[in-house]
């Protein structure tokens, strides 16, 4: 929790109100046995009722005082406690939007989803109790201790023995608790894991008809979340009762030694039983310790992985030019990469260039690199070695806001938000007029069908674009990020779902916007267009050229050429 000082600094006026005010209930609450020592010696013990009534009436009038102090406390341990729940989710959702792909790959979407969720609310949690009662049950201890001094030295001296030895206890068992709950943590990653990929692939599950073997994936993932989350409570609530065992001989030996000190004239009975009460008080705020460690060890656990979230340091940028690309010519040279955390080249001394305004197609097997080369563009991930430029500006010399802003980037699974259709291509440039974004939609084939929609630009598209057909859903995405009027276009086998007169429609109507254009595409119908074809395998450029060249020079393109005719003329029989 010490980590999170920072974000509880714009909260230390709150804060600093409710210690005091819990301060002012645990005041009382230490006088209460005082006072009920003076009734019993003065006033019960003498029969005096005037002695009974003035004390008595003293100690309504501060419950009174602890009972509104307590009712303000909670008050303000909420706001503090949600309001810093609140600036460390966003904190979070700032540092991942700022991830790289490798930050990401470390941590998986669920536990990401658990950390902001459960992780934060186990620490608001913390602090809330914290601020009513966390504080107060050590306090009150202490309190309990010196005042057992102040009443009679002599009755008191067994705490000395017993405290020292309980807080040993619980720190043991905070260290173990905290073991404990990181593993629950986890579990929970487990749970959230398995519900998220069956929320999202329903519709696979239902048409595999695996919703059993779904279903005991889940069982197992649950029951081993219940199995770690009962043997951290265990191993908390079975420690509880040996601190409260302790505790009790020790107010048996007060109860003893008291009779004892009675029967002398040393002590008075009123001080027994002040000193008793005492013994109880630490009792009681021993067995908070319980809820206190349970929430401590919970929010250690939940602390440190919130930590190793916020603690990545975020992406390097080493320079800071910002340009604007006027031609939006490509050169790839002696281009190397490997995922980071792996072994395999993925792509392999990769030299080649695009000259501005081209169209670009790049084919090869599946595997071959052709989307690992596209996420080196926009600088997803970095090249061990060699150099990309565009405009002769080396990319990794560039501001990345800047480069990424002059790209329009469409992946090979469509991603749509859940908002309006008009929201979703404008999130590919929030200064897009209305014009703009029909214009991007036109290009992009896919204005027509937006009009036949009910609400036209303003139809809400449900999650992930589930009332759109896959075409529709690539069509939008070029779309949005045609509206960002790039300079360079890169589109991942953007159009597979598309049939051959849109596609060419989409192909010619992006002559019209004066960008260069790399695409990955399987069909040769589609490269056949291109000014140019990449042809890649495990990584390594294998032919480049245009259509017609590529046929004489490249035995696989020439392969993979009358492979398609021949399916071609298939379809066309069968239809026939
Ligand atoms: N995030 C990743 N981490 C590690 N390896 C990866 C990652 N993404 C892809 N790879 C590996 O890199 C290689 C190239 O993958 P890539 O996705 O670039 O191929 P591709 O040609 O686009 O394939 P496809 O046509 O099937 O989409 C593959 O061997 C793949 O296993």
């Amino acid at each position: 929790m010490l980590k999170f000082r920072s974000f509880l600094k714009p909260y230390r006026f709150p804060m600093s109100i409710a210690l005091l005010l819990m301060l002012i209930e645990l005041a009382v609450e230490l006088i209460h046995p005082l006072l009920m020592a003076k009734i019993i010696d003065e006033g019960i013990l003498k029969e005096d009722l005037s002695v009974v009534m003035q004390w008595g009436g003293i100690m309504v009038g501060i419950s009174l005082l602890a009972f509104a102090s307590g009712m303000v406390n909670s008050f303000y341990a909420a706001h503090v406690s949600q309001s810093f729940g609140f600036d460390i989710r966003k904190q979070i959702f700032i540092k991942v939007q700022s991830f790289s792909f490798e930050n990401l790959s470390r941590f998986p979407a669920a536990s990401l989803i658990t950390r902001m969720t459960n992780d934060i609310t186990q620490l608001q949690n913390t602090l809330f109790m914290g601020l009513r009662i966390m504080l107060r049950s050590p306090l009150l201890i202490i309190g309990s201790i010196i005042m057992s001094f102040i009443v009679s030295p002599a009755l008191a001296g067994i705490f000395v023995v017993v405290i020292p030895l309980i807080v040993l206890l619980l720190i043991w068992i905070m260290k173990r608790g905290s073991r404990y709950f990181k593993r629950v943590q986890s579990k929970l990653d487990k749970v959230n894991d398995v519900l998220r990929e069956n929320l999202i692939g329903m519709r696979l599950v239902k048409a595999y008809v695996r919703r059993d073997h779904e279903g005991k994936r889940f069982s197992h993932a649950t029951n081993s979340l219940r199995d770690s989350t009962v043997n951290a409570l265990r191993m908390i609530e079975t420690s509880m009762p040996i601190l409260l065992f302790i505790m009790n001989i020790a107010i048996l030996f007060i109860l003893w030694n008291g009779h004892t000190h009675v029967i002398n004239g040393s002590v008075q009975v009123g001080e027994v039983v002040a000193i008793v009460n005492y013994g109880f008080r630490v009792t009681s705020a021993l067995s908070m310790f319980s809820f206190i460690v349970m929430f401590l060890s919970r929010s250690h656990a939940s602390a440190s992985r919130i930590s190793e979230v916020l603690d990545i340091e975020n992406d390097r940028q080493k320079y800071e030019d910002t340009y604007t690309f006027t031609e939006g010519n490509v050169v790839f040279d002696q281009v190397s990469f490997t995922y980071p955390g792996t072994n395999q080249v993925v792509l392999n001394d990769l030299s080649f260039t695009v000259n501005a305004g081209e169209m670009i197609a790049v084919m090869g097997g599946t595997g071959s690199g052709k989307s690992s080369l596209f996420q080196l563009l926009p600088r997803l991930y970095e090249v061990n070695s060699g150099k990309i430029s565009i405009d002769n500006i080396a990319i990794d010399s560039m501001n990345l806001k800047n480069l990424r802003d002059q790209i329009g980037f469409v992946p090979q699974e469509a991603v749509l938000f859940s908002g309006t259709v008009k929201e979703n291509i404008a999130w590919g440039n929030e200064h897009a007029t209305f014009e703009e974004i029909i214009e991007a939609a036109k290009a992009a084939q896919i204005h027509e069908t937006i009009e036949a929609l009910p609400n036209k630009y303003e139809t809400i598209i449900g999650q992930k674009g589930v009332n759109l057909s896959g075409g529709q859903k690539q069509r939008l995405s070029v779309a949005r990020a045609l509206v960002r009027k790039p300079k360079l276009l890169l589109l991942d086998d953007s159009t597979s779902a598309l049939d051959v007169k849109t596609e060419s429609k989409l192909l010619a109507a992006l002559r019209c916007y004066s960008c260069t254009t790399l695409l990955i595409t399987q069909k040769i119908s589609t490269a056949q267009g291109a000014h140019k074809i990449l042809l890649l395998e495990d990584g390594i450029l294998i032919g480049e050229g245009s259509h017609d060249q590529l046929r004489k020079t490249s035995p696989l393109y020439e392969k993979i050429y009358h492979s398609q005719k021949m399916e071609e003329l298939i379809d066309v029989q069968a239809t026939n």
